[in-house]
Formats: structure tokens, sequence, C-alpha cells
């Protein structure tokens, strides 16, 4: 039975999948101190958040069963990516579930602006009649500057358009074609600040877009422009902001995010008659919590029952359609990597993965961890799993090589892993998904061989003479170890060969030993693939 821990006030219409799965107990425990989720991580499985529970490393460290951390939300700041990563735990989010809403907030948020209706509605409650302090004004015909051509602010864009806003459009993956589709005119930053009579902000928050707007920015912008941020605190400069404001180059700013959330009492932004402000609202409608915790429950799901799952931020994201193709794969990469492993006794420095047939024009990435999981899992144990196998072959300094060739001599696809470690040990080992026949090992170092990559195998390297297999053959009998199959590879009659044996079970030490001192045997290993 596995546990999931909601940290955060989620949907319970968007969490009922998880909480009618009988293969899942869920418990909901929000507004949790760090301590308090460090106490008790260690029973979880799973952990369901929004944006208030901050994912710190030592709850992600305390979380020893931790599999999964699901943001029901877009932002995963709130979550220590590397711990997570270090510690194999996935984290997804769900990206597409409240972009809507938050455009739809972006935009009620610039409206409110120009026409000043969080002031005017609090005097007019208040008792006073004033309508001549909230002169507002038209959105049409006006210059929108949006930073972060994503989700959201592609939307605000298009209904931008709708009012009548010309739009000045950046983000570094914004191409001159989708902006043409979109309607909007490529410019950089610097024309945006100049040029813009309202600027929105939809990136994230990250080292490049920190501060991206402030003092040098508010000086060059045109007089009376105003801003709004609905993306995340730190992208403008807040004092700076306040103090363009009180200069008389900035008309206004309407806040849904903080630097520091909830911000202090005396935060500046909150007694300033020119800044209207929300508490982290964007994604906060009926609608886009539903979607966003039915999204991030279905994924979890999927992880604790290791199924195929998408929106993985700390694993490189691959199409479905990709994934489709590469999936029937996985479990043949993993056995190659642990094959190769078993047969290597020094260091390894470089796993190499040669894919090639069917394999060479697609993205192969998420199929090269479960290789370099196969090949670290002797040395990692338990503790490796796809999220962290590039990482960890990183941290020993093993570099991880692809390669791709169209041609496979014979085979629809076949990916072949070599592993170079040192003294100048080099193992290669090949293999196969085989139409009607499933996986196969179809090369071992030179020897062409045809073996399933399953259970327990005898790997003997010897000469090809009359005799060794028998030889082979009496002694693993008279030790009661039942052979299933067998295969020779040779590349000439009479020269080196290998033997790879089947057999029901694990194979003693000393019949090992036995085994490497019959005549004309050089070593014998046993590689178990279970
Ligand atoms: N206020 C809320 O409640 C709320 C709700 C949802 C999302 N958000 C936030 O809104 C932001 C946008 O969300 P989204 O779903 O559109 O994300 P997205 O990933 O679809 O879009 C972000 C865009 O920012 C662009 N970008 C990155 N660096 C940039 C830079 N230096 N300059 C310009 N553009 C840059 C990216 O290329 C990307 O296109 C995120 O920060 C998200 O966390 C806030
Ligand atoms: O990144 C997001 O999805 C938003 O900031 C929403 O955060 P929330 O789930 O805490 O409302």
């Amino acid at each position: 039975m596995f546990k999931v821990l909601v940290s955060d006030p989620i949907s319970d219409l968007g969490i009922q999948q998880l909480m009618d799965a009988n293969d899942v107990t869920v418990d909901k425990k929000t507004g949790l101190s760090e301590d308090e989720l460090i106490a008790i991580i260690g029973d979880y499985d799973g952990l369901l958040v929004r944006s208030q529970t901050t994912v710190t490393e030592k709850i992600i460290e305390a979380g020893s069963k931790l599999k999964v951390i699901g943001r029901a939300g877009v932002g995963v700041d709130n979550i220590k990516l590397d711990a997570a990563t270090q510690r194999g735990v996935v984290v997804i989010n769900a990206p597409d579930g409240n972009t809507i809403t938050t455009c739809e907030h972006a935009f009620a948020m610039m409206m409110a602006l120009a026409r000043h209706i969080p002031q005017a509605y609090a005097k007019t409650i208040g008792g006073t009649w004033d309508r001549k302090s909230f002169l507002g004004v038209e959105l049409r015909g006006k210059t929108l500057g949006v930073l972060g051509m994503g989700r959201i602010g592609s939307e605000v864009a298009k209904r931008a358009k709708a009012f009548g806003m010309s739009i000045l459009a950046f983000d570094p993956f914004l191409t001159a074609d989708r902006a043409e589709k979109l309607e909007v005119k490529l410019a950089s930053v610097d024309d945006i600040v100049r040029n813009a009579d309202f600027i929105t902000v939809h990136t994230p928050l990250t080292p490049e877009t920190r501060h991206i707007i402030a003092r040098p920015q508010f000086e060059v912008m045109k007089k009376g422009m105003r801003i709004v941020n609905c993306a995340r605190g730190g992208i403008i400069d807040e004092l700076a902001l306040v103090e363009a404001i009180d200069s008389g180059i900035v008309a206004g700013a309407a806040f849904d995010v903080f630097e520091k959330e909830p911000p202090e009492a005396d935060h500046p932004f909150l007694s300033h008659p020119k800044i209207i402000v929300t508490p982290h609202l964007g994604a906060s409608t009926v609608e886009a919590q539903e979607n966003v915790a039915i999204d991030v429950s279905e994924q979890v799901l999927n992880i604790l029952r290791n199924e195929p799952f998408i929106n993985a931020v700390n694993i490189p994201p691959v199409a479905p359609s990709v994934m489709n193709k590469l999936q029937p794969y996985f479990n043949l990469g993993e056995k190659l990597g642990s094959f190769a492993t078993q047969i290597t006794d020094a260091a390894i420095r470089e796993i190499h993965v040669e894919y090639a047939g069917d394999l060479s024009d697609v993205d192969t990435q998420p199929l090269t961890r479960y290789i370099v999981k196969g090949v670290l899992s002797r040395h990692f144990a338990g503790d490796v799993n796809i999220v962290n196998s590039m990482h960890l072959a990183k941290t020993r300094d093993v570099n991880v090589v692809v390669t791709k060739a169209s041609k496979t001599k014979g085979f629809t696809n076949l990916i072949t892993v070599t592993l170079k470690a040192e003294h100048d040990e080099e193992r290669l080992v090949a293999g196969t998904l085989l139409q009607g026949y499933g996986e196969r090992i179809v090369r071992v170092n030179k020897f062409p061989v045809d073996i399933a990559p399953e259970g327990h195998q005898l790997v003997i390297s010897h000469n090809d003479k009359p005799g060794i297999i028998g030889l082979v053959g009496t002694l693993l009998g008279e030790n009661n170890v039942n052979i299933a199959s067998m295969q020779v590879g040779r590349k000439i009659v009479g020269g080196a060969a290998i033997m790879l044996l089947t057999v029901d079970k694990a194979v003693p030490q000393d019949v090992l030993v036995k085994l490497a001192g019959l005549p004309e045997i050089n070593t014998a290993e046993e590689i178990v693939l279970l």
C-alpha cells in the first residue's frame, strides 16, 4: 500500500482518483512546519503540494521512502529540485491546468489597474462618492510588453489583441514564425521597457529573470506606464518600482506575487495608493484547482505504480509519441547495462551507447537513463533510478557518450553498450528487440550470440577445442546446477570462444572457481539479470 501526504489545500475533487485507488492511502495535513514534515515524511511514498509548502533538502532527505513529489500547479521554486534528483525522487508538476485562469487574473489586474477599481471600491464602500480621483486609461491603442511568451504570456497576448492593443514580446524561445502567428512583434527587453504603456511578466524566476526590470529599466521607461506581475516575486525589483512610482515614471502597478510571501506587514506595496495587490491568487479558480489536482494525481499514481508518466521537471521532457516508441526497450536497455557492468572488473570511466536502426532517429535520452541505471545499479544498489542515474554517473566521473548509426547489420534495431574501464579494459554487450521473440542479447564482446537476457547466466571464455562443453556440463551436473539453455560463440575455428549458459539457480562461488580451473577455460563469471 502506498502512502501519499497532501500538505497544502488541494481540490478534493481533483485528488478523488488518488483517494479511490485501492493501493493508495491519502493523508491531508496542511500548514505543517519543516520540523513537523521531517518527523512524518519517512512514512510516505508521495508528497502533494501547491506553493505554500517549502520542500527543503532536509525534508527530502528524511523522506526515505519518497518516490514522487507532485506540484499541483506550475512553479516548482518551492521544491529543492537538486536534492530530489540526487535522491532519485521524481518531481512532477501540472503545467497546463492553470494557464487560462492565471492569464485571466493577469488581465483582470491590468484592467483594475487601468481603471483604479480596487481604490475606487474601497472609497465607495467607505462612504465617499469620489468621481474625480479615478480617471483611468483605455487599453485600446496601447502597447503591451510581454516578457515570457510561454503558456500564460501567449494567452495574455491573444486577449490583449482582442482589446485593440499592439504587443511587443520577448522570450528567448520565441521564433519569428511563432511571433507572426501570435500577431506579436518580437522585441528586446530594452525595446519593451522604452516603448510599452503596459508591461506584464510571465517568466519563471531564474538568475536571468531576477530583477529583469529594475532601476536601470525604470529610468528609461515611458512616463505613465503601468506594470503587472502575476508570475513570480523578484522578477521586478520591488523597491525600484516604488521609487519609479513615487518619481512619477510609473503610473501604477498590480502584483499577485512577492519576493517574500506573505509579505511583511510594513511592505511598501501594502500601503501604496498606486499599487494594487492580491495574495498569489493567479491560479485560484475552481476550474484550475480541479485541473491541476487531477493532472498531478494521475501522474503520481503512474509513478507509484511504475507506469509511464509525464511532466517530470527533473527529467527532460519527452513527447508521448516518443515515449511509446521507447518504452518496449527500457527493460532491455537496463539489462544490457547490468550485463555489461557485471563482466567489467576495473573502474568504469565511460559508458558508450550506440543506438542503431529504428532507434537512430528517436530522442533516446530516457532509454539512456535506463541503461546507465543498469550499469550503476551494481554499485549503488537500490539508490539508483532513472531520475538520478545520469547525475550519479557525473558525480563519479563516468562519462556517458551516445552515438547513433542508421545501419544495424541485419537487425531492425540494435543497442550496443560498451564500457570503457581503467587499465584499457573494454567490455561490450549488444541487444535487440526481435519481432515475435522479444529481447535478445546478440553480441558479447567480439562474439555473436543469441540469448534472452534473463535469470542466472554463466559467461565462460575458453579456447575452441573439442570436449570443453562436455566438461562444463558434467561439472555443473555434478554440482546440481541445471542448464536451461546454452550458446557458444566464436570468431574462428579453434580460436578464442565464449560460452553463455542460462542456469536455473545461482552458481556457488566454489563451482565458479572449479569451472575457471578446467582445461582450456580462461574465465567463468556469473551474471544475474533478474
Ligand atoms: N500567480 C500565480 O498564481 C501563477 C499561476 C501559474 C503560473 N505562475 C507563474 O507564471 C510563470 C509563467 O508560467 P507559464 O505556465 O506560462 O510557464 P511557461 O514555462 O509556459 O512560460 C515561461 C516562459 O518564460 C520564458 N523565459 C524564460 N526565461 C526568460 C527570460 N530571461 N526572458 C524572457 N522570457 C523568458 C520561457 O522561454 C517560457 O516561454 C511561471 O513563473 C509560473 O510559476 C503564476
Ligand atoms: O506556479 C503556480 O502554479 C502558481 O504560482 C500557483 O500557485 P498555487 O498553487 O499556490 O496557487
